[in-house]
This record gives structure tokens, sequence and C-alpha cells, in this order.
């Protein structure tokens, strides 16, 4: 990190810390936008507690003094399994937003999802970066002909997938947006539209959330199973449905043959008390009957995530506000900074777990608490310290 950045006297060393910095920097109608869930925050909380209930059980003597933690996603290399998830309106967070987000991706090469509602458009953050591998997600428009457009562009610009979202037919609510009235400040732009006259779209102040009035007036509550179909026939690109916790819904989205399925709670800013997405993780999987990768986020904060991740069957995990924090910190140089942190995070992780490669990851390496049996049990009048790993034929 430079002198002369704020990071300069305080170098934060986890997600936690970048996040406790990027309150200080940030406005605070910003800040709680970006950190908060819907109504009472319980999914919230359990997207990082459902974590912290699965314990890694490592193996040890095993040689992983060459370790190579790179990994494939869609036929494209990834420097580790991780891709940047899509977050909204970054130029709220850093002056650079979406670019310095393209460009610090691109230099620890990792894949980065553009939103569609970002604040700088589609061609100029393909030119920030522009040999890197990048995803656009969609949210469609009640205006069909507005939704082609967009999907268009982002093909012309050498975007590689669309990300669809599933999960935000209407706005969850967020009590922080209503109370601060929130809405994009009056010198940024939805960068990727513009109004009836030309101008770029911006978002109106009114007496709530002015995100959520934005939302329902112009996304497609109708959207269904079948625009699948409608969004192939108007794209060559392979099409990922974000926001499946479900196998039922797995299952569906295999057969209207989609690339890819992204478990997703969008950061638990929907659904209120719907599950943590690591406990929907292998139902999906499940679903989706080893014939498309699937992918997870909500939650991930450690490398350790990120093995238990793909231990239970993920291809890669998206991060969403851990950026968010890293670009508030520093622009370019925090997103770099959190990218690399968790990078080495999930090295050592990977390591102390006796595993080289991403390949030697398995699915008895995680055990839920709630499985262990440590608790003490009465048999003939003795107490015994009883523990179902003396079952485990591994240890
Ligand atoms: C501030 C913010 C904005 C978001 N904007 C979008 C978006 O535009 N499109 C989308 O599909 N998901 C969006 N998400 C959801 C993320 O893509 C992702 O699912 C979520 O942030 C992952 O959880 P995490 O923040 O705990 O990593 C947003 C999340 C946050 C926190
Ligand atoms: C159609 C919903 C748009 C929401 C835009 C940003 C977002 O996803 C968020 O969570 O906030």
């Amino acid at each position: 990190m430079s002198k002369n950045n704020s990071l300069a006297h305080f170098e934060p060393v986890n997600l936690y810390e970048f996040e406790a910095l990027a309150k200080l920097k940030l406005p605070k109608m910003v800040y709680d936008y970006y950190c908060s869930g819907a109504d009472d925050q319980y999914t919230l909380q359990d997207n990082i507690e459902a974590f912290k209930r699965l314990r890694l059980i490592p193996r040890v003597l095993i040689d992983i003094s060459a370790q190579d933690i790179s990994t494939t996603i869609l036929g494209v290399p990834s420097s580790f399994p991780l891709i940047i998830a899509p977050t909204a309106m970054q130029r709220m967070a850093h002056h650079e937003g979406e670019c310095a987000t393209a460009r610090a991706a691109a230099k620890n090469g990792v894949i980065m999802t553009l939103s569609s509602w970002s604040t700088t458009n589609i061609e100029d953050v393909a030119k920030a970066a522009p040999r890197a591998p990048r995803w656009f997600q969609l949210y469609v428009y009640k205006d069909r002909d507005v939704t082609a457009k967009l999907v268009r562009r982002a093909e012309k610009a050498g975007y590689l997938a669309i990300a669809l979202t599933v999960d935000t037919p209407r706005l969850g609510r967020r009590e922080a947006d209503i109370h601060n009235k929130f809405s994009l400040p009056s010198h940024l732009t939805m960068a990727n539209f513009t109004n009836d006259d030309g101008e770029k779209s911006h978002m109106e102040k009114g007496s709530g959330s002015g995100l959520a009035a934005y939302v329902a007036s112009l996304i497609d509550r109708s959207l269904s199973w079948k625009d699948i179909a409608w969004l192939k026939s108007i794209t060559r690109l392979p099409i990922l449905v974000k926001g499946i916790v479900t196998r039922a819904d797995a299952e569906i989205a295999v057969r209207n043959g989609v690339a890819g399925i992204i478990v997703s709670n969008h950061g638990a800013r929907q659904l209120d008390t719907s599950l943590a997405t690591i406990d929907c993780l292998e139902e999906v999987v499940a679903g989706a009957q080893g014939k498309v990768p699937v992918f997870v986020d909500s939650g991930i904060r450690r490398g350790t995530d990120i093995v238990k991740s793909l231990a239970l069957g993920a291809q890669a995990v998206q991060i969403g506000r851990g950026v968010l924090w890293g670009l508030a910190v520093g622009g370019e140089e925090g997103v770099d900074r959190v990218l690399k942190l968790l990078r080495d995070e999930f090295e050592l992780a990977l390591g102390l777990c006796g595993c080289r490669t991403v390949k030697d990851i398995r699915r008895d390496m995680v055990v839920r608490t709630s499985e262990l049996s440590f608790g003490l049990t009465q048999s003939n009048g003795h107490l015994h310290g009883m523990s179902n790993y003396s079952n485990h034929s591994r240890l």
C-alpha cells in the first residue's frame, strides 16, 4: 500500500477489518446500503454463522511444497476459485468504481461480474481491462427491448457469460435504506441506461428507499422459467442463473439448458429468514447432477469458507461486499489487497488441510458441528465422551 492513502497507518489483515475501515470512510447512506440485509437481518447473520457450524478435518504429513490453487471456470483459467460477484453502483465507494474493480480483477487473474446497475457503462469497464475475462449480470426489464440491448452490448464488448439474477422480482426490504431515503448521489448515473430524453438514468429521491421505487417501476415481476428460452434466443453467450437455493429449482434450471448455477441469497438482501447458502449448497449440487458447474456466494469472508464451499461441491465462490470494502478503502489497490488476502488465506487453509491442489479437496474434509456427538452420554452407569470421529475411517 502506498504511504499516501488511509491504509498507511493501519493495514487490515482480514475482510472484517476492511469493512471497519470502509465504514469510517463512506457516507452513512452508502455504507448502510452496502452492508444491509433485509428485514431483521437474520439471514445476514446466518450466512456467516453457517460457515462457523462447519469444521475442517485436516490430514497431515502430505507434501504441499508445490501448491497450485488455480482452476478453470467455464473453460477460462482462474488463479484461484473466486469470482467477483456483481454489486451495483460501485462509484459510490470510490470515484473509479467498476473500472478499479476490473483492473484489480485482471491483475489477480479472476473473473469479474459487472452489475446491470453499474455506475460505469459496459463498454468503459471492458476498456479498463481489455483482455480480462468478465461476466455480465442481467436484470430483466419490463421493456424487453431495453433488456435485449443490454445483452447485445455485453456480448459485443467481449463479456463471456450472462448471469441472470432470479431472486429479485421485487426488492427486499432494507430498513436502513428506508430511513436514509437512499438514492444514487446526483453526480452518478445508472450508466447503462438512458431515459426517454436520451439522458443517463438517475434515481429519484422520494419518501422511502429510492431504489425500491426504481425497481418497482422498471423490473419485470413476471419473469419465469420460459424466459430462459427467450434469453437463449437473443444471445450465444452461456447463461447462468444466480439466486437458486433448492434442488428442485436446480433440476429445472438444468432442464432449461443453463450453463451454470449460482447458489445465492443475494447476500441476505432479499428474503429474510431464508437459509444460509452454504446450508443449501449440497442440495443444489445434487439437483445439478454434475451436468453444470455450481457456484456459491453470500457470507464468504475467509479462505476457510472457500475450502468448505468447494468441499460441499461448489466449483468456485463469489464475493460481494468484500470487494466493496476494498474499493472504499483504497480503490483498485484496496480491491487488489482484498483479493490477495483471500487468495493467501485460501492457499494456507488448503495446505493446512493437506491439499496440494483444488482437485484434492474432498467432501469428508468438512463436518457439520450438529453431526458431531462430543457430548457426554451415559452407559452402564458410566459417562463416556463420544465422538462420531471414532467411526471416521481416516482418523
Ligand atoms: C451493495 C450490494 C449490491 C448488489 N448488487 C447486485 C446486483 O446489482 N446484481 C446482483 O445480481 N446481485 C447484487 N448483489 C448481490 C451480490 O451479487 C452477491 O450475491 C452478494 O453480495 C454475496 O454476498 P456477500 O456480500 O456476503 O459476499 C449486491 C450485493 C450488495 C451487497
Ligand atoms: C432488480 C433489483 C435491483 C437491485 C439493484 C442492486 C442490488 O441488487 C442490491 O442488492 O442492492
